[in-house]
């Protein structure tokens, strides 16, 4: 089976490389090869790949610059996708695209299922929800895997610059009324390639949650990180309001992941697992 990559830099997409399962080959298109800033350029490389499925893994993810350039990151978000996607529905080819806890409210405690209501309350959020909605709407038979707070040993990320941070200070302010599951995107890269596998064996897609377990705040995983990495940093909650940012961030992000596991058969990842693993690689370990 041979499967075509947007993406070749992104946490997701370097995952994707390291994980490819037997069987597979995967072709990955970095910014050089498909710029999302071209739609049209991202459909005539899905059309020319020959492949029997396509993962889109790039995004513009720099949620607080995307507050002052909404319009360069919707065609990032979901121009490109909404391409890609149509040239799948006409090609019959699986799309799998990967989505964001930011698309919901974050009100409320309980988990958001795949179908309830989406109203995000930042510019990368609205993007992103854009993009779901071109793609629903593309005809292509499509998976949208929403997944949230992605970590790896690669590229930018909250346990990256923790570390960082937590070298040089005594102490730090980290928002506790935050609530979400961080992700490794190591599982996020296990989860597409099985879908992807299911999808071209003539599974249908849909939208779907993924994100890692249980559910923890910002303070809490920044506690669990100075640990794991042996770092005597004391994290000090703070609500949201004692940590202004250009753009508003969910305070319940917790996703209910049921439905994925149930047609899937991929279970929610253990984070604490996936934080070990990449302290590991990165040296850090205690
Ligand atoms: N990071 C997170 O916490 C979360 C991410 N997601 C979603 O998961 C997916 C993967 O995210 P993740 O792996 O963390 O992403 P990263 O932030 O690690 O990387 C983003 C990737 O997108 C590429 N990209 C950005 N703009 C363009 C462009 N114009 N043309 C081509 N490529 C571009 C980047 O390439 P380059 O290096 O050239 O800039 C990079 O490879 C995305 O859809 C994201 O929205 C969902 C929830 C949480
Ligand atoms: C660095 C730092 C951050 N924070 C807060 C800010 C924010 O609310 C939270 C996480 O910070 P980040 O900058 O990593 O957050 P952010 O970039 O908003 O992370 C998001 O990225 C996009 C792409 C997604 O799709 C989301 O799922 C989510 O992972 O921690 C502190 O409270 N103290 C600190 O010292």
């Amino acid at each position: 089976m041979r499967v075509l990559v947007f993406g070749q830099t992104g946490q997701v997409a370097q995952e994707l490389a390291r994980r490819l399962p037997a069987g597979m080959t995967a072709e990955f298109l970095g910014r050089d090869r498909a710029d999302l800033s071209d739609p049209a350029a991202c459909a005539a490389a899905v059309r020319a790949s020959h492949a029997d499925a396509v993962i889109n893994a790039a995004a513009w993810t720099a949620v607080d610059k995307a507050e002052t350039d909404e319009a360069a990151a919707h065609v990032v978000n979901a121009a490109a996708p909404a391409a890609m996607a149509q040239e799948c529905a006409a090609l019959g080819l699986p799309f799998l695209h990967v989505s964001t806890d930011y698309v919901f409210d974050g009100a409320g405690t309980l988990a958001f299922r795949p179908d309830d209501a989406t109203d995000p309350q930042n510019a990368y959020g609205r993007t992103k929800r854009a993009g779901e909605v071109a793609i629903n709407d593309s005809g292509a038979r499509a998976l949208i895997l929403r997944t949230s707070w992605v970590v790896s040993a690669h590229g930018a990320n909250f346990v990256k610059t923790m570390l960082r941070l937590g070298a040089s200070r005594d102490s730090l302010n980290v928002v506790a009324d935050q609530i979400g599951a961080p992700t490794p995107a190591a599982a996020i890269a296990d989860a597409l390639f099985t879908a992807a596998r299911a999808m071209a064996n003539g599974q249908a897609g849909g939208v779907y949650h993924f994100a890692g377990a249980p559910d923890i705040s910002w303070a809490d995983f920044a506690r669990a990180i100075m640990a794991g990495a042996g770092l005597g940093c004391a994290i000090n909650d703070i609500p949201t309001s004692d940590y202004p940012t250009p753009a508003k961030r969910p305070l319940n992000s917790r996703l209910d992941c049921s439905a994925f596991e149930r047609d899937f058969g991929v279970a929610r990842p253990d984070w604490q697992a996936g934080l070990s693993d990449i302290l590991y690689e990165l040296g850090g370990a205690a």
